[in-house]
C-alpha cells in the first residue's frame, strides 16, 4: 500500500522525530536526497548550470543546502531569493560558503536562459492558497524557459492535502518529496504536476507518532500485492453461488451495447454466474451466451449476491426502484445515478456502491463539473456523506471514499488516460460489480474494480487507442500480471 499523509499528521511526525535527532539533521537528509535525484537528472553535474527558486520557508531550506552538495560537485548554482530578508539563514550562508551566487528576482530570467536544472523551493507543505503574486510570475517564466524542474517535496502552488490548484503552479519532471507522500501528488490535478514521484526517506517510518507506528492515512494506492490478497479466487470447494452470482439490469432499446459491455465486464470479474435483466437480452446472448437472461422484475431474477444498475438504463425506473430496494449490495452506475433517490439510498441496508464520473458527480452535487474536477478528494467524500454509499468518483485519478465519507479515501494508480473511451464505464460497472457479488467488500470492490480496469486498458493500449470491448478482453491479463503469473 503506498499511503499519503495529511500535512497535520506530517508535521507532528517530524516534530517528534525532532526532538530525537542532531538540530538540522532532517533538513540535511533531505537535502542530499534531493541533490542526488538533481544529479540523476543533470546526468553530468561538473559544469551544469543549477537555479534555484527560494521562498521564505523550509522548502527553501531544503533547495540552498541541496544547491550547496551540487556546487561542491562543480555545478555553477544560483539562488533566486524570493524573500531575500526572510529566507533560511543557515541554508544561504552554507550556500554562500559553497560558491552559490545570489541574484534577486529581477535577475531570474537571465540566469534561467542559461539554466540545465530549475529546483523549486518556492513553497512546500506550508503553503496556504494560490502562489502569491511575485511567486506565481516566477513559475510562469521557468514555464517559458522549459528547463527540466525537480519540486522540492511537492511541487509550488499544489495543495499538499487535496492535490488542488488555484491558479499558477510549478510543472515539474520529478518531485522529490521526504518522510511521507503528500496526497496532492497522488490526485489530479496536483498528481499531473508532480511528474515523476521520487521519496527520499528521512526517518519518519509509518509517520504517524514519526517511529515505526503505521497508521491510517489520508489517502492510499493498492499496490500489486494488495490487490492480488484481495482477488476473489476459486477453490475445490466452489460452485457458481460460492463464487458469487451478479445480476445487471443496464441497457436499453436505445443503449444496448452498454449491457453487453457492462456483461463483459463481469464475467470477467470473477462471478460464478451473470444473470442479465432488462431490454437488450437479445444482444447480450448474442454476444455471451453463457449469460442467465431474463425480461421481469430483477426481484422475479432469481438469486444474485449483488446487483448492477444503471448503465445505459434510460428512464427504466422501477427496475432501479426495485434493485436498490434488494437485501444485497448494489451498485449504481450512469442513469441509474441519475433516477435514484437519495433517500431510498441511504436507507438502504446492505452496501451499495456508486460509481459517478465528474460530471455525473456535479449533478448529484448541484455543482459545476470544473469544481468537481478542481477538487475531487471534497466531492467525493462530500457524496459518500450525503448518500451513506461507498463512493468510486470516476476520472484521470480515480477515487473511492468509504461510505460516510470519512477515513482514508483510496486513488487508484494504474489509470491511463486511453480509458477516456465510451463505454469504458458500463465494464468498470460489471467488473467491480462481479468482485461484489465475490464477496469484496464496496470499497474493496470499487478499488480492485479501478485497478484491474485501468492495467486492462494499459495492457489492451499498449501505445494505441482502444474501445471498451478491447478493456474488458484485457481483463484477464491484468488479473494474471497481478498475481504475477
Ligand atoms: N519540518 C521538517 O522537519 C522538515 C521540513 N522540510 C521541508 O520544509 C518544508 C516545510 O517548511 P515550512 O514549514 O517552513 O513551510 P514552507 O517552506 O513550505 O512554506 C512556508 C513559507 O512559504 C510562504 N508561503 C506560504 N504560502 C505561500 C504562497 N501561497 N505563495 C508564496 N509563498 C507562500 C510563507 O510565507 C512561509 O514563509 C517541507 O515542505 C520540506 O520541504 C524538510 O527539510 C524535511 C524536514
Ligand atoms: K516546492
Amino acid at each position: 500500500m503506498r499511503t499519503a499523509f495529511s500535512v497535520e499528521t506530517v508535521r507532528a511526525a517530524e516534530l517528534e522525530l525532532m526532538a530525537r535527532v542532531p538540530e538540522g539533521a532532517l533538513m540535511q537528509r533531505a537535502a542530499a536526497g534531493l541533490a542526488v535525484v538533481c544529479a540523476e537528472v543533470l546526468g553530468k553535474v561538473y559544469g551544469s548550470r543549477v537555479v534555484l527558486l527560494v521562498g521564505s520557508g523550509d522548502n527553501g531550506g531544503d533547495a540552498l543546502y541541496a544547491g550547496v552538495r551540487l556546487a561542491r560537485r562543480g555545478a555553477g548554482v544560483f539562488a533566486v531569493l524570493l524573500s531575500p530578508e526572510r529566507v533560511h539563514a543557515g541554508g544561504l550562508a552554507a550556500f554562500r560558503g559553497a560558491g552559490g551566487r545570489v541574484v534577486g528576482i529581477e535577475g531570474a530570467e537571465d540566469v534561467l536562459r542559461r539554466a540545465d536544472l530549475v529546483v523549486d523551493g518556492i513553497v512546500g507543505i506550508g503553503g496556504k492558497g494560490g502562489l502569491r503574486e511575485s511567486a506565481a510570475q516566477l513559475v510562469g517564466a521557468v514555464r517559458e524557459s522549459g528547463v527540466p524542474v525537480v519540486a522540492v517535496d511537492l511541487p509550488s502552488g499544489v495543495d499538499a492535502d487535496s492535490g488542488e490548484v488555484a491558479g499558477e503552479a510549478v510543472r515539474a519532471d520529478v518531485t522529490v518529496t521526504f518522510g511521507a507522500y503528500k496526497p496532492g501528488l497522488l490526485i489530479d490535478p496536483g498528481r499531473e504536476y508532480a511528474g515523476v514521484v521520487r521519496f527520499v526517506d528521512i526517518g519518519l517510518g509509518g509517520v504517524p507518532g514519526g517511529g515505526d507506528g503505521s497508521g491510517e492515512g489520508a489517502v492510499e494506492a493498492l499496490q500489486y500485492a494488495d490487490v492480488a490478497s484481495l482477488l476473489p479466487l476459486p477453490t475445490g470447494e466452489s460452485d457458481k453461488y460460492r463464487r458469487g452470482v451478479v445480476g445487471i439490469v443496464a441497457g436499453s432499446g436505445r443503449y444496448p451495447g452498454a449491457a453487453v459491455l457492462c456483461v463483459a465486464g463481469a464475467l470477467r470479474g470473477g462471478a460464478g454466474a451473470v444473470r442479465y435483466v432488462g431490454h437488450a437480452a437479445d444482444a447480450v446472448i448474442a454476444r455471451f451466451p453463457e449469460t442467465l437472461v431474463s425480461a421481469g422484475p430483477p426481484s422475479k431474477a432469481g438469486r444474485v449476491q449483488a446487483w448492477v444498475v444503471g448503465p445505459g438504463l434510460g428512464d427504466d425506473s422501477e427496475r432501479l426502484e426495485d434493485v436498490v430496494g434488494a437485501d444485497v449490495p448494489v451498485l449504481i452506475d450512469a442513469d441509474g445515478l441519475r433516477l435514484a433517490d437519495e433517500a431510498a439510498v441511504r436507507g438502504r441496508s446492505a452496501p451499495t456502491l456508486l460509481t459517478p464520473h465528474a460530471g455525473e458527480a456535479a449533478a448529484l452535487l448541484g455543482v459545476a463539473r470544473e469544481e468537481v474536477e478542481r477538487g475531487r478528494l471534497a466531492a467525493v467524500r462530500e457524496l459518500a456523506g450525503r448518500y451513506r454509499a461507498t463512493v468510486l468518483l470516476k476520472g484521470s485519478t480515480t477515487l473511492v471514499a468509504a461510505a460516510g465519507g470519512g477515513g482514508a479515501v483510496r486513488v487508484n494508480p494504474t489509470g491511463t488516460p486511453w480509458l477516456a473511451t465510451a463505454g469504458s464505464g458500463d465494464v468498470l460497472s460489471g467488473l467491480a460489480g462481479a468482485l461484489l457479488a465475490a464477496g469484496l467488500g464496496a470499497g474493496d470492490a470499487g478499488a480492485v474494480g479501478a485497478y484491474l480496469h485501468g492495467l486492462a486498458a494499459r495492457h489492451a493500449a499498449d501505445g494505441a487507442p482502444v474501445g471498451a470491448h478491447d478493456v474488458a478482453a484485457a481483463i484477464p491479463a491484468a488479473w494474471r500480471d497481478v498475481r504475477g503469473d
